[in-house]
């Protein structure tokens, strides 16, 4: 048996909004449109870029015929700057350090497109840890169907002593759906109380993550 644990990234593992709003904001820009706070385009974030951009057309009042080629050019812009600000949360990597010590198999679970996915991974020296990075334009699937993470896991080779670790509402019904225990980092994009999203424990402190994840698949750990 192998035990696996499946991140998140945006506002999981990196904080990534300033380059994903970005993104939108010189897509925005091409069409002569002013720029949205930040903040704005925090609340556009979990599903995937196309949603975020079918998010940001209705919000401006663009045309919705031009979504596909809006989407286009936000993933070009994206892809050029992908990784100028974003940074891995504190302590991210000295836990995956940890996780992998333990002999733990972790695979990335994102909404993101793969190609910047992996880019960031690389640039912020993290994707070392990772055996399987499966994006939001990797299968038909993407979050919240449970068939996103199930693949992630079994393309890690594991479908036991599972832990799925994420930041936003898509995530805890994500593993709701493919009955996994989900672990919700508090500190990323999420938009309704802790409370109020399932999940069998938070953290908001990656420094925390190695116990908790080891007690719940069994290893080791010392106390939730
Ligand atoms: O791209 C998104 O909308 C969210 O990406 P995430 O699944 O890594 O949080
Ligand atoms: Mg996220």
């Amino acid at each position: 048996m192998t035990a696996a644990i499946v991140f998140d990234l945006d506002g999981t593992l990196v904080d990534s909004l300033a380059d994903i709003a970005a993104a939108a904001n010189r897509m925005l820009s091409d069409q002569g449109h002013a720029p949205l706070p930040e903040e704005t385009i925090r609340g556009f974030v979990g599903n995937g870029l196309p949603k975020l951009v079918e998010r940001v057309i209705l919000h401006c009042g663009l045309s919705i015929e031009s979504h596909s080629e809006l989407t286009q050019g936000t993933l070009n812009h994206y892809n050029q700057a992908s990784s100028a600000t974003t940074r891995p949360y504190p302590s991210v990597k000295d836990a995956l350090q940890r996780l992998r010590a333990a002999d733990i198999a972790l695979g990335v679970c994102t909404n993101k497109p793969e190609a910047p996915a992996r880019h960031i991974l690389e640039v912020l020296d993290l994707a070392q840890f990772f055996d399987v990075v499966i994006g939001g334009d990797t299968l038909k699937s993407r979050k919240p169907d449970p068939a996103h993470l199930s693949a992630t896991f079994e393309a890690l080779g594991t479908n036991d002593a599972c832990v799925f670790v994420g930041d936003s509402e898509v995530d805890a019904e994500t593993a709701q759906r493919a009955q996994v225990p989900f672990l919700l980092y508090s500190e990323g994009y999420r938009k309704s109380p802790v409370s109020e999203l399932p999940h069998l424990a938070s953290f908001d402190d990656f420094a925390r993550l190695p116990d908790l994840a080891l007690r719940i698949i069994g290893l080791s750990g010392t106390g939730l």
